[in-house]
Formats: structure tokens, C-alpha cells, sequence
């Protein structure tokens, strides 16, 4: 929600909102602005979109905006009266004077009191200022790599910054390929340890025995194979940060263990006989709710209440959208950079893809996309076809985000609304996403169903 002092409201009529209007569009110089009313023809039109359109404002006017503006594909209906926002959505433009321009689209729809579409507001942004270079991305966006624009992941930053100074042990909680690892070693990077190794271990990667002797180590012949003394883990990470990945799976007897490291700072390798001593910090990360595994009987209480001293949440890609824009032309540029081939769009329908993709393997399985697509394809523009099979078959209701269905009535979408709320626990955001809605239109059609 935007903040005004009280005295917003009387200054905006003193000036008048359409002066206002004008001049907060024009500021926008780089973009165009325009409106369109319920029938979608234009009654507004910037002079950013005068300059970007090379259309002055009175050959607009009136006109119904897919006429106006040539898109491709006639792309009628646009789908905003339906979903009721759309953010950062590429699409080509004809100019009347020759010319493709690729812009991305955000738009607003206006709804009435009965739910009935009354215009919209749209803002259009040339692509080569949406997909900044990388120099752009890293002193704005990115923190120790970690690039985002959701605020929940901004928040999962801002923790890590203010705890980063201290010793305190933090437990990271996100699903496989969100970049807990990433993380982890950021905190390790803005902590006092920050020159000193960061070592990393995936705990469901090992057999308990080997898992044992990679974290404590062991002495020559502890058991059949130890030819010398090896150092684990936690020794190797000394006076720096130890990153425990999938810390859900260690067995219990190796629990033990572990707490007793993060008790007393020491531990016994396998077959030896004294205890050594260690300056570690521990950051441990899981996909799954410690709590529930203490339930389950399948972790220690004590030991979770050590590692969750400080929780950070990463959440999934597929709830924030907007991240998946910024990534993927963060891992295109670095590619350009790379390879002989150098891509400067994504076409409109591959784009729609990416977007309503629910990335399972998140971030990971978006930079394999991106390195399949530059592998497959050819030319300066990511297309549907160089997506991996996923993307282009259009009968994988799992992997996608279903759109909102134009024939459902009106009875069968207020059953849905109710079922999703009820499925995501009255969590709107959560419902709202699993049936293809934005949260706007999905509070929308909640109040006009009256579904409490
Ligand atoms: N926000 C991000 N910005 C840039 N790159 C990211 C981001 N999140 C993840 N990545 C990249 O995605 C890949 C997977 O990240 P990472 O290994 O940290 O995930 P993870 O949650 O630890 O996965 P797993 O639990 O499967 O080990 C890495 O290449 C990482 O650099």
C-alpha cells in the first residue's frame, strides 16, 4: 500500500489528479503510460508512449486498444479482464513505421461494484531497460549473488545481514534448488569468519557410517579401509562456518553427536580416543519442518531447538514471480557473456510458459532451462521450441499453474475459490496461485461470491 500525509488528498484536488496524473506519467519517460476504459479503448495515452509508439496521442484516442497498439497475435482477449493484473509480461509490438519493439507489460484492470471489467491502467517498458546488465543487477539486486525481488526473500536478506556479525546458529528452511546453500555461504561472507574456510556437507548424501567419518573423521584403522587418519568436516571448517544441508536426515545416533559438538565445541573421531576441540559455526539448512520431524519421532527435540536458534525461510519460485523475470535474464546475460550465441528476447508464448511454470526444482532447474535453451536453439531470441518437452506440451497439469478456465460459470468458480482457500488453509496468496489467479482478482471474486 503507498503512504501519503493527510494533506496528499487536498493537495491532489488543489492541482487537480488529471494534472497530477499527467505529470507523474511523463516522469515515467522511458515507458509508456496508458489507460483504457471498459469498452479497452484508449482515453489516455503519455507522452512516453507518444515517443516509445512514435504515435502522437490524438491518432490513439478512441481507438480500441489491440487496434491501437498492432500487437502480435491479435492478442484478443489480452486476458487482464481475467486475471486482473499482469506483471512484467513480454510482448512484441509493430511500430506503424516499420519495427518490432519487445516491451514488457504490467497492467491493472479496474473492476465495478458487480465484478464487471471498467478499464485498466497499462504500463509498457521498452526490454532493454527491464533486462539490465549484470553491473546493474548486482549493485541493486543481487546480495553475495542472490538475486530477488520478493520481499519475503528481501527479508530473508535483511536477517541475514543483521545476524551475520554474530555466532548465532541459523537454520534454513526452503525447498530443493532455492538457494539455501547460496545462503548459507552469504552469511558466511559477511560474517568475522569470512576469511576462513566455509566448508559445505549434504547429509542425506552419505550412508550413516560414511556421513560419520565425513563429518568427524577418523584414525587409521578405525575400521576395514582406513588406510591413514582423515579430518572431517567440523576439524576442516575450523574457526570458519560449517553448512549442514538436509540436516532432517541425519540419523539419530549422529544427532547425538552433533549436539554434543554444538554443546562443548568438541567431539571424538571414528576409532580414536581423545576429543578435539573446534571454533565452528554452524548453519544447518532442510526442506522439511523440524517440527514435524521431532513429532515423528525422527529428530531431536534438544538438537532443533540448538539449530533453529535464528530460522530463515526461502520460498519457493513459483511464489514469486516476479524473481523468475530477473533470473532468467541474469543467467542469459551471464551466457551472452559466455558463448558464441547472445539472446536479447524471450518470445511472448515461451515467456507465458516460464511464467506459469511451477519450477519444482526452482532456481536450479531455471539456470538448466535457460542452459538447454542456448544449447537447443539458435538466433537471438529464446522461442517456445527451445524449452525443454515440459514447456511445449500443453496437457502437464502438474507442472503448471492452471489458468483460470473462461468457461467456468459462475457456480463452479465459486466452489473453486472455497476449495483452494480451504486446500491453502485460508491462506489467500497460497489459493489465489493454485488456481491461476493473481491475489487482487482472487479477493475480488471472494467478495463478490461472498465466500468468508
Ligand atoms: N536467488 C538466487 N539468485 C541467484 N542464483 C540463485 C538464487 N537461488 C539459487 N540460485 C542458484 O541456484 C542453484 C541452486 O542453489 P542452492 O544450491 O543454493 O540451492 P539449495 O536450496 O541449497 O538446493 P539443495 O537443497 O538441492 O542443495 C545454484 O546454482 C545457485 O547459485
Amino acid at each position: 500500500m503507498s503512504q501519503s500525509s493527510p494533506f496528499f488528498n487536498r493537495w491532489l484536488s488543489q492541482l487537480g489528479p488529471d494534472h497530477i496524473f499527467a505529470i507523474l506519467t511523463d516522469l515515467v519517460d522511458a515507458g509508456a503510460v496508458f489507460a483504457v476504459d471498459a469498452a479497452g479503448k484508449v482515453i489516455f495515452w503519455s507522452k512516453g508512449a507518444e515517443k516509445l509508439f512514435e504515435l502522437p496521442a490524438e491518432k490513439v484516442l478512441g481507438k480500441l486498444c489491440a487496434e491501437a497498439l498492432n500487437c502480435d497475435k491479435g492478442r484478443d482477449p489480452c486476458g487482464l479482464a481475467e486475471h486482473g493484473e499482469i506483471k512484467a509480461q513480454m510482448v512484441k509490438l509493430r511500430r506503424p513505421g516499420g519495427g518490432t519493439l519487445t516491451c514488457y507489460r504490467t497492467a491493472r484492470a479496474f473492476f465495478d461494484a458487480d465484478g464487471q471489467f471498467a478499464g485498466a491502467l497499462e504500463f509498457l517498458q521498452p526490454q532493454a531497460s527491464t533486462a539490465p546488465g549484470p553491473a546493474a543487477m548486482s549493485n541493486s539486486e543481487s546480495f553475495h549473488g542472490i538475486l530477488s525481488r520478493d520481499p519475503t526473500m528481501q527479508e530473508a536478506i535483511k536477517i541475514i545481514r543483521n545476524v551475520a556479525e554474530t555466532e548465532a546458529t541459523v537454520l534454513i528452511r526452503g525447498e530443493s534448488g532455492t538457494g539455501k546453500e547460496l545462503v548459507a555461504n552469504a552469511l558466511h561472507l559477511e560474517s568475522a569468519r569470512h576469511n576462513k574456510p566455509f566448508m559445505a556437507i549434504n547429509c542425506a548424501a552419505l550412508t550413516p557410517s560414511l556421513l560419520e567419518s565425513e563429518l568427524f573423521g577418523h584414525v587409521k584403522g578405525a575400521f576395514t579401509g582406513a588406510v591413514r587418519n582423515h579430518a572431517g568436516v567440523f576439524q576442516r571448517a575450523h574457526e570458519g562456518t560449517l553448512f549442514l544441508d538436509e540436516v532432517a536426515e541425519l540419523p539419530l545416533e549422529l544427532q547425538a553427536k552433533l549436539l554434543r559438538v554444538l554443546q562443548e565445541q568438541s567431539f571424538i573421531p571414528v576409532g580414536a580416543d581423545a576429543a578435539i576441540t573446534v571454533d565452528v559455526r554452524i548453519i544447518a539448512a532442510t526442506h522439511r519442518s523440524l517440527r514435524e520431524e521431532v513429532k515423528a519421532g525422527r529428530f531431536r527435540e534438544d538438537l532443533m531447538y540448538r539449530l533453529r536458534v535464528v530460522p530463515v525461510f526461502l520460498p519457493p519460485l513459483r511464489e514469486r514471480r516476479q524473481d523468475v523475470n530477473l533470473l532468467l535474464w541474469q543467467c542469459i546475460q551471464e551466457h551472452n557473456q559466455h558463448g558464441p550465441r547472445h539472446v536479447d528476447s524471450i518470445a511472448p508464448e515461451a515467456m507465458r510458459r516460464l511464467l506459469d511454470y511451477r519450477w519444482p526444482g526452482n532456481v536450479r532447474e531455471l539456470k538448466n532451462v535457460v542452459e538447454y535453451a542456448f544449447a537447443v536453439g539458435r538466433g537471438n531470441e529464446i522461442t517456445l521450441d527451445d524449452l525443454p518437452p515440459e514447456f511445449r506440451e500443453t496437457s502437464a497439469p502438474n507442472s503448471f499453474i492452471a489458468p483460470v478456465s473462461k468457461s467456468i460459470r459462475q457456480g463452479n468458480e465459486a466452489d473453486l475459490i472455497r476449495e483452494a482457500l480451504q486446500a491453502a488453509n485460508g491462506h489467500m496468496e497460497t489459493a489465489a496461485r493454485s488456481i491461476g489467479m493473481s491475489r487482487a482478482t482472487f479477493w475480488r471474486k471472494r467478495k463478490k461470491y461472498q465466500i468468508d
